[in-house]
Formats: C-alpha cells, structure tokens, sequence
C-alpha cells in the first residue's frame, strides 16, 4: 500500500480544477494506494500542507498546479526519500513540459501509478530553491504585469508581454561572475534555467536539462524595441540560438552583483516575484537532489 498526497491549487491555471476524492479513487485503486487529498487555500499554505503529508508519513505528495505550486511542495521534499508527482493544472506548466508530464489527467495519474522515477538537479538562489527558471529583467516585469492583471490565461500573459515590452526601463546595471570570468551589463534579461521550457511551450534553453548538473544562464543585453520584436520573434520560432544578441553560458554556480546597491530590485523564480533586498544574488546547483515521478 502506498500512501499518496495530492496537494491542489484551486486558483492554478483556469481555476476549474475538477480533482476530488472520488476521481482519484478511481484511478488510484483503494486496494493499492492510500490517497489523502488536501487543498491550498492561500499562497504557501501548500509548503504547509507539504510538511505535515511528510510527517503523516506519506510516500508520494503530488503537486496539482503550476511552476508555483510545485515550488511550495517540491522545496520541502529535496533531499529526502519522499517522491514528488505532479498534476499539471497551471496556466504555463513549465516544469511538468520539461519532464514531459501529459497536461491530460488521466496520463498524469498514470505516471504517478506506474512509479518510474527521475533524480532531478534542484537550483538555489540566495538559499531558496527553484526548480525551473529565475531571471531579472524583462521576465521580472512581465510577471509584475501578469500578476497585476489577475488573470491566469495565455493571453494575460502576452497582454503582460507587449505592456512590458512598451514600459520596459534598463535600470539593473549588474556585474556577474561565473566560469571565472566576470561580465558587466544592463540587461533586458539575466535569465537562469535549471529546466527546457518556460511554459506554454516557450523555451530560451531548449538545450538545457534537469539532470546535467548545470545550470543555463542567458544574457540578453540592452536591446531597442525593434529588437525586443525580433528576439521575441526568433523565440516563438526556436530560432533564438541564432541571436547573436542572446548569449548563453553553463555554470555550475555564479555570482551577480547590482551596482547600485541601494535601489530595488525584482526577481522572478519559478513565475513568483520577489522584491530583492540583497545587493547580491547567489545562484547555486544541487545535484539529482529531488525525486519526481515521470511517465
Ligand atoms: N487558495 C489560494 N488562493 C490564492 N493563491 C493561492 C492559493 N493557493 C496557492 N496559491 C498561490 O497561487 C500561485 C500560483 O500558482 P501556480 O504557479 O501553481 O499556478 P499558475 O500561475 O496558474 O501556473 P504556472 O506557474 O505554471 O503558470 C502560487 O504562488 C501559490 O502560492
């Protein structure tokens, strides 16, 4: 008997989620499975239900959201024997895209079943961990304006793209360290992947992988609004490797220092924004630390 959590944003994605106990029953036959079904009610509420499923002694704890969901309940389970599945229910679903889980239910629940499991790199900013992408910059921005919309829909999400895309101000002047080499830019984007895609199918590092050991940085240096539209041009057609504007790095750890210390910052790290208080950013890899069910 496997004794299986499924933690649920109600407010991922559309917000239409239809899982309950007794769907899950039928997919995840009672003879075989101990289900527990818990609902988030506000944000973080899932790191606290997280915790407690890991000391009611549950097995597997499934994730039923996006990036953000799973960044709440996958940080409590890195380094330990508890699996993390995922129920993708978010609106971009970055991370399950990478690891090719099915946004169909069905499929998704199947993988939890059938219990093959991937050693995922897990990466850390300032100590935080992430478990797709962060950047500064212009994503930063875009999340602002998305969140600001509160909607959760592909076309909130361009409408926060072109509405950033007219606003955007170059003011994060950074030096950043990293391979032993030091650059200094203004960038429109400091970008730092652990997995492929962004969501919506949408990827910068399409070369990336969960399990490298590595980290993709890309730098995208101050740009006019003519580029801003060939650069976004070139990613929606996969074509961004050919960019010479884009550069791209492999670390295993780097450094980014704001020059103007004083000023205030924003961060994204797996689609949430946060206001930076430190001077300094810190982005490390720690190896194959998580285990995720995958199909
Ligand atoms: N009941 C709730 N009410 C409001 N916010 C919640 C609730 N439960 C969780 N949250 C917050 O909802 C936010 C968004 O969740 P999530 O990222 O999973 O969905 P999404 O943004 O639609 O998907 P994606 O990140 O893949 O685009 C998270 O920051 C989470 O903390």
């Amino acid at each position: 008997m496997k004794s299986v959590h499924f933690i649920v944003n109600p407010i991922a994605g559309k917000g239409d989620s239809i899982i309950d106990e007794g769907l899950l029953s039928h997919y995840l036959e009672p003879e075989h499975f101990d289900v527990c079904l818990k609902i988030s009610n506000y944000a973080g509420h899932a790191t606290e239900l997280t915790k407690s499923s890991v000391c009611e002694g549950a097995q597997i704890i499934v994730a039923c959201g996006g990036d953000g969901t799973i960044n709440e309940v996958a940080s409590c389970l890195m380094h330990s024997k508890v699996q993390l599945g995922i129920v993708p229910l978010g609106s971009g679903n970055g991370l399950a895209e990478s690891l090719d889980i099915s946004r169909n239910l069905k499929k998704a629940l199947q993988a939890i079943k059938q219990g093959k499991i991937n050693r995922i790199d897990v990466a850390m900013v300032n100590g935080k961990p992430f478990f797709s992408n962060m950047g500064i910059g212009f994503d930063a921005k875009v999340i602002s304006n998305y969140n600001a919309s509160q909607q959760r829909r592909f076309w909130a999400y361009l409408k926060a793209v072109i509405k950033s895309m007219k606003d955007f101000k170059y003011n994060e002047r950074i030096k950043v360290e990293m391979n032993g080499k030091s650059y200094r830019t203004n960038p429109f984007m400091f970008f730092v992947s652990n997995s492929k895609v962004m969501g919506y199918d949408i990827s910068l590092t399409r070369m990336a992988s969960l399990q490298d050991g590595l980290l993709d940085v890309v730098i995208i240096d101050n740009l006019s609004k003519g580029e801003m539209l060939l650069v976004g041009l070139f990613i929606l057609l996969r074509l961004n490797q050919y960019l010479k504007k884009i550069q791209y790095f492999k670390v295993k750890e780097l450094k980014v220092a704001f020059e103007d210390s004083y000023a205030h910052h924003l961060m994204q790290a797996d689609g949430e924004l946060h206001n930076l208080d430190e001077a300094e950013v810190v982005v490390k890899i720690e190896e194959k630390a998580l285990q995720v069910l995958v199909p």
